[in-house]
């Protein structure tokens, strides 16, 4: 579900007959740097022309007269960042989040990410009125972007339209929401219904995973002891509980026998799960977003509000440790690809809940700095720089099997003499 799928991409090597066409007429050399793609860094230039890589291979000669050169000596030239999850303009908890799809883009482009999904929110259930309503949302447009869809409801009527969001659309990825009790939160009926929905038309389901209901009682006990300030959001969804809805979706998924997409993993727990999963050989792909590998949840206990408010999102950002072990499980391929979970509110918005966590509006932003958070948290021993190209831009193509012709992927250059994104 791209928005400009007229893009190619060529593969590394590749000529330009079946390449390119249509385009402006420009053409662009980057020279001389280390091209790094998911399973290979080498020396090469790179040449564009008409915005589609034509060939990647060592002293490519141009016309200079002719073709706009980019001496990327010292440099390392990459795909450009995939954000698999973000929220832009969407409606929750009773406001709306501050990045549009310009500003959002904006700041995506300025941190080295070309393309990111946004989560398609129904309109009372409704998969068209809110694909409508994302439409418009996105028509100022920055970049390159493509759309989840959630399921809130379950009927006849939505089960049709996941087939024509798939067919028709493009859509291919549904998230269930397994928390927010009274809003967007669907039963393990529903789950079950579409996780075998999703089965039948070839989509991947994905699951926010926290037990809603036991969310809800642990923010009544946490009121019921005056605890009304951001720490509360911590200790009223601990990490049990995204381990169990984790290991629930996982065994539904393993019962229906369909692919199941875990996003924002901030615990042990939740991790624990889907390693056990995954070497017991079920397909489970787990998401860690930025916030949750570099994070600890002591910012929730900072004596100013503004402060506090800022770092509350759900799952919430968990006890020093639970990062670490993500990096780790990043590292070794428990946790696949990273996203943000970019969802952003002023502090006005975050005020909202001044006098009760529950009614903070919850998501931290990312979008513009996962990039160079990630590079320098992990490009240090922890993950190769082949590594960091694939968990953050190309293993989106693999996860939805997209990695073909007709499918764009960007270029984006990193200079990390001067930690900065061109
Ligand atoms: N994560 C969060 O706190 N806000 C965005 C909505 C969601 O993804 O749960
Ligand atoms: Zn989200």
């Amino acid at each position: 579900a791209l928005s400009h799928p007229a893009h190619e991409f060529c593969a590394v090597g590749g000529d330009a007959s079946g390449c390119g066409g249509g385009g402006d007429g420009t053409r662009i050399l980057i020279k001389g740097g280390t091209v790094v793609n998911a399973h290979l860094a080498e020396e090469a230039d790179v040449y564009i022309e008409d915005g589609v890589v034509v060939a990647v291979r060592p002293d490519i000669p141009v016309d200079v007269d002719n073709v706009r050169v980019i001496d990327a000596t010292g440099k390392y030239v990459m795909p450009g960042g995939i954000d698999p999850h973000t929220h832009l303009e969407m409606e929750f908890m009773g406001t709306v989040t501050i990045d549009d799809f310009f500003s959002g883009h904006a700041a995506a482009l300025a941190g080295g990410t070309t393309m990111h999904i946004d989560f398609v929110i129904p309109v009372d259930g409704n998969l068209t009125a809110g694909l409508e309503s994302y439409k418009h949302k996105a028509a100022k447009a920055a970049m390159d972007y493509g759309f989840h869809m959630a399921i809130t409801k379950w009927n006849d009527e939505v089960a049709r339209e996941m087939e024509v969001m798939v067919k028709e659309h493009g859509i291919n990825s549904f998230k269930f929401f397994m928390a927010y009790k009274g809003s967007l939160m669907v039963t393990d009926d529903l789950l079950l219904q579409g996780l075998r929905k999703c089965k039948s038309l070839g989509a991947l389901a994905m699951v926010h995973a926290e037990n809603g209901d036991a969310v809800a009682e642990g923010q009544q006990r946490m009121i019921d002891l005056g605890i009304t300030g951001p720490e509360g959001h911590a200790l009223s969804r601990p990490p049990i509980l995204e381990g169990e809805a984790t290991a629930r979706a996982i065994r539904l998924a393993k019962f229906i026998n369909t692919p199941l997409y875990v996003v924002h993993v901030m615990s042990i727990d939740a991790m624990d799960e889907i390693a056990k999963a995954k070497r017991e050989g079920q397909r489970v792909i787990g998401e860690p977003v930025v916030s949750g590998l570099v994070l600890d949840d002591s910012w929730l206990w900072d004596p100013d509000f503004t402060i506090a408010s800022k770092y509350v999102m759900s799952p919430p950002i968990r006890e020093a440790g639970h990062g670490k072990a993500l990096q780790a499980a990043l590292s070794s391929g428990i946790l696949q690809l990273v996203g943000t979970d970019h969802c952003t509110f002023n502090s006005t918005q975050k005020a909202f809940g001044s006098d009760d966590f529950r009614k903070i509006p919850n998501g931290v932003n990312g979008l513009e700095e996962r990039m160079h958070i990630l590079w320098d948290s992990m490009v240090t021993g922890k993950i190769s720089v082949t590594d960091y190209v694939r968990v953050t831009s190309t293993e989106w193509y693999y996860t939805l099997n997209l990695l073909k012709p007709g499918f764009s992927l960007e270029v984006t250059r990193l200079s990390y003499q001067n930690a900065l994104f061109n």
